[in-house]
């Protein structure tokens, strides 16, 4: 028995085969003239706009923790995140561990105006055409369960397709295999995903890594809860922060969100 990750990418086998019997390939393909063209996603978390760079992500279960909200409305979290400055929006999709769906990126899209992560367990080019054909504006690639030339050819595709791929690392071995796949837009999880565990020691080491390669936009993913966190990596040189469990476990969202952004009512007014 391997662990959660190795389940997670298990059960994903049997929703490719899915979804291939649903909508083959060549719907998907005929889909792709009809969605609107990608954002420039690289911009958007780059730039230092009226606060920090927030992927604000929706994210109603995981397998270790369970449910994180009750009353989940997943379109209501959206347009929260959207009018309270979030960057851009991460849809976790995978319905079996997280309790999302492929639909919610296009009814996001109708709702909101900011680009959409397709966040799942990408690991075949069918959920690359997968995502673009359903909206999203970038896509999700985990280092740790592709092979470096797997990481590549998804790449590849994706860019062929006029999206780009946030390339997810946690250790030197990951950061290895996105460096060669010339990922542009780089991802450090705190959160090792076979045990779950978060620990922000892990992006302190990795951008030590990463010092004096230029190109970059540097996305911290996992384990954020204060502003001081923010500050902090945004001073070593981070650009953007995916946050999804302290959004969704707030009391209010929409000022826990303005609060990571540097935006809360003391900044505001002080
Ligand atoms: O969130 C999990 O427990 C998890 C378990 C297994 C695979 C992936 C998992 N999460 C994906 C992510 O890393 C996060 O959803 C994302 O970075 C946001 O993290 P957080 O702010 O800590 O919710």
């Amino acid at each position: 028995m391997g662990n959660i990750l190795d389940t997670i990418f298990e059960h994903k086998k049997d929703d490719v085969a899915t979804a291939k019997r649903e909508r083959p390939l060549s719907e998907l393909k005929g889909r792709l003239s009809l969605v609107p063209k990608a954002q420039d996603v690289l911009s958007a978390l780059s730039q230092k706009g009226d606060g920090s760079n927030i992927i604000a992500e929706i994210k109603r279960r995981t397998p270790f923790k369970g449910d994180l909200v009750q009353d989940f409305d997943a379109m209501k979290i959206a347009k929260e995140y959207a009018d309270n400055g979030a960057s851009a929006i991460s849809i976790l999709t995978d319905s079996n561990f997280f309790g999302g769906s492929i639909d919610y990126l296009v009814q996001a899209k109708e709702e909101v105006g900011v680009p959409l992560l397709r966040k799942d367990f990408i690991y075949t080019e069918y959920q690359v055409y997968e995502s673009r054909a359903f909206g999203a504006d970038f896509y999700l690639l985990i280092a740790t369960s592709l092979d470096k030339n797997q990481l590549k050819d998804l790449m590849a595709l994706g860019h062929e397709l006029g999206f780009t791929a946030l390339v997810e690392t946690h250790d030197e071995k990951d950061l290895e295999k996105a460096l060669y796949a010339d990922a542009k837009l780089l991802g450090i999880n705190n959160r090792d995903l076979t045990t779950g565990k978060t620990d922000l020691a892990v992006s302190r080491r990795l951008l030590g890594q990463l010092k004096g390669l230029g190109g970059l936009c540097l996305v911290c993913e996992s384990g954020i809860y204060e502003r001081a966190h923010i500050e902090e990596f945004e001073s070593l040189g981070m650009h953007a922060f995916l946050i999804g469990e302290s959004l969704m476990k707030a009391d209010c969202i929409s000022e826990k969100l303005q609060e990571l952004r540097g935006h809360d009512k003391t900044s505001v007014s002080g």
